[in-house]
């Protein structure tokens, strides 16, 4: 399939490093590929060590006058690149379906929330306040709020464009450069950003992108450079633990936005119409990539029947499909791996006694599709229990009491988000004060925007993206006391 684009020169396969498209030193690429195809999508350069070096050399120097810019120029800039990407979103899109897989329509959708962070960082990096403590004496002692220093970022595949604006917007608000290495899946719509930005008139050094194949060597010089000062990552929850370490000898700050697995908690007493919905949502988005997807289906043993027969009505409609085509409702998974992980989840579940509903094997269609999954009989012994699914799969688990469904919520080293579904008002307090999640839905499951702090708890990550919060993250906090003031 060849990607038609109404601008062309938005698709870029070479590396951004200080305001210059370049090849890797040593002519290396890889290979981009549609996961709904199986076709070789676009050959990108691959960078190593020394090429993360020159980018974080180039930002600490464009850093200098960056941070020095009054905010509102740097919102300006900002504001200009929210611009262009709107305006291209049918290209952003289109290169976001083509290497993903996920429908244009999600595409579309992740755009929008990704260009949603520039216009509320744009906002909020005009309001780093500081303070003027309590004084006594002949001293007075202020507080104010710097840019934390030079930050690298590391993304994953799943979400191509807005886990990269997540973090750019607020470290450029701050006033810090930024230099980015994308999972090698998905570098194209990290460049496509990259080149808009460069447009919208980011000087050059501040944003590099640095595609690779070779994720480890860009971020061993990432996390043992130590002009950087903080690494912000969104991805598993292992590699996020390898790369804390690897920060510790230079103490870098660090963000961790980590792996998931969610509970869904329906009970009795649920609008069950609006939890079909909000499972329906939460589980498939995405075809299940996405770390807050639906991944135990905690339904009370009074509705469960119930439960299960809407849901699989409504899964059953479901049309999987190549994503520019308008019918379809679900994309492939994003590689012939994950396909094999998630099959692997499935055939082990039903090795321990999982029935399958519907699905349960990859689909027909070849490729990376499968076949949307339901399976009952599962219980929290079962190894699918405590895995993150990250596929289209949808384990429905019984429970009996409102201690047993907070319990077995909690039974998992993840807390990023949770959901529950009850008309009781108390209960809807004692559920949500009691799971140990960082973002807790209540009769809703679509609870991302650029104003909530998304991040979770436990082994699903420390800091939080978006939001009044959002910027914490890329500043430091600096106490000044002046003395000598009845001189
Ligand atoms: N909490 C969140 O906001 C959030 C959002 C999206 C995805 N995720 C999580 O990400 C995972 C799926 O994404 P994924 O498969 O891309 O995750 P991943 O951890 O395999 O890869 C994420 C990024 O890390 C890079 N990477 C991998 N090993 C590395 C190493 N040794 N050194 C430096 N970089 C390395 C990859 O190239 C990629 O860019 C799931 O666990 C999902 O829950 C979390
Ligand atoms: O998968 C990770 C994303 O953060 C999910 S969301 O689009 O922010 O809800």
């Amino acid at each position: 399939m060849k990607l038609e684009l109404k601008d062309s020169s938005l698709l870029k396969t070479q590396a951004f490093i200080d305001g210059q498209w370049v090849d890797g030193d040593a002519g290396e690429t890889f290979t981009v590929m549609n996961p709904a195809t199986g076709d070789a999508i676009a050959e990108v350069a691959s960078v190593g060590q020394a090429e993360t070096a020159r980018a974080i050399a180039a930002a600490d120097s464009a850093m200098l006058e960056w941070k020095a810019l009054p905010a509102g120029q740097r919102s300006e800039i900002l504001e200009r690149w929210h611009a262009l990407i709107i305006e291209n979103i049918d290209d952003l899109a289109a290169i976001m379906t083509l290497e993903q897989g996920k429908p244009v329509f999600e595409s579309k959708g992740e755009v929008m929330y990704g260009a949603s962070y520039l216009k509320w960082f744009a906002e909020e990096g005009k309001r780093v306040y500081g303070d003027v403590l309590p004084s006594a004496n002949d001293r007075r002692s202020i507080v104010i709020k710097q840019p934390v220093g030079v930050v690298a970022a590391i993304t994953p595949w799943n979400f191509p464009n807005a886990m990269i604006t997540r973090k750019a917007a607020p470290a450029l608000a701050a006033g810090c450069a930024i230099v980015l290495k994308p999972a090698a899946e998905t570098p194209l719509s990290a460049l496509s950003l990259v080149e808009l930005a460069n447009r919208a008139g980011l000087p050059a050094g501040l944003f590099s992108v640095l595609p690779s194949s070779q994720s480890s060597k860009v971020g061993g010089e990432m996390t043992s450079n130590p002009v950087v000062k903080k690494l912000t990552f969104t991805g598993s929850t292992p590699v996020g633990k390898l790369l804390m370490k690897q920060c510790a000898d230079t103490v870098k700050r660090t963000s961790m936005e980590l792996g998931g697995n969610a509970p869904v908690i329906i009970f009795d007493d649920a609008d069950l119409d609006l939890a079909v919905k909000g499972a329906l949502v939460s589980k498939y988005r995405n075809s299940g990539q996405t770390c807050i997807c639906a991944n135990r289906l905690l339904v009370q043993e009074g509705i469960y029947d119930a439960f299960v027969e809407k849901f699989a009505a409504a899964v059953n409609d479901f049309r999987l499909g190549l994503g520019f085509d308008a019918d379809t409702t679900h994309g492939p998974v994003v590689s012939k791996k994950a396909l094999g992980d998630i099959d692997n989840i499935v055939q082990n579940a039903v090795k321990q006694g999982a029935n399958v509903v519907t699905g349960g094997k990859p689909s027909d269609l070849g490729n990376c599709f499968y076949e949307p999954t339901i399976l009952t009989n599962v219980d929290d012994n079962m190894s699918i229990f405590s895995e993150e699914i990250f596929g289209p799969v949808a384990p429905v688990f019984k429970f009996s009491s409102e201690e047993q469904a907070i319990s077995m919520a909690n039974d998992t080293e993840f807390g990023l988000a949770a959901y529950l579904y009850t008309e009781n008002v108390g209960r809807i307090w004692r559920v949500s004060e009691g799971i140990e999640y960082g973002m807790v839905g209540v009769n809703e499951t679509a609870i991302s925007s650029e104003v909530i702090p998304f991040g979770g708890v436990k082994e699903s990550g420390q800091g939080r993206e978006g939001s009044k919060y959002g910027l914490d993250d890329y500043l430091e906090t600096k106490y000044i006391c002046i003395g000598g003031i009845q001189r």
